[in-house]
């Protein structure tokens, strides 16, 4: 393949890759919105190992450990600060809309 041809493919794997952290960051948030009715913290440093060591067991390469481990510290960084985010919107009394309210 040329250059634009490996490009097109590029794009198109973000677009699958978009979609699952779309997903993993639904599921987060969900994990968050149970968190909050049973009083249990965001951060899960035990829970966070576990993600880690899912992903080196898992990992085909060519991407070292280190490196996929680097990748998924910035995503769970970032579903931490949305479950936090969603607990302060709450905590400041917005309102939540009613068919998430329901689940
Ligand atoms: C999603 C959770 O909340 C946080 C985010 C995690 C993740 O993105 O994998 C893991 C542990 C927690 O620090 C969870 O507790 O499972």
């Amino acid at each position: 393949m040329d250059i634009a041809e490996w490009r097109l493919k590029i794009d198109e794997l973000d677009r699958q890759i978009v979609a699952l952290i779309s997903e993993r960051a639904a599921a987060a948030q969900q994990i968050g919105r149970l968190k909050r009715t049973t009083s249990l913290p965001v951060y899960e440093p035990n829970r966070e190992r576990l993600v880690f060591e899912n992903v080196r067991a898992f990992n085909p390469g060519p991407l070292p450990d280190i490196e996929l481990v680097h990748i998924y510290e910035r995503i769970i960084d970032v579903m931490r600060a949305l479950q936090r985010n969603e607990l302060a919107s709450q905590k400041n009394g917005a309102e939540e809309p009613r068919e998430e309210r329901e689940k």
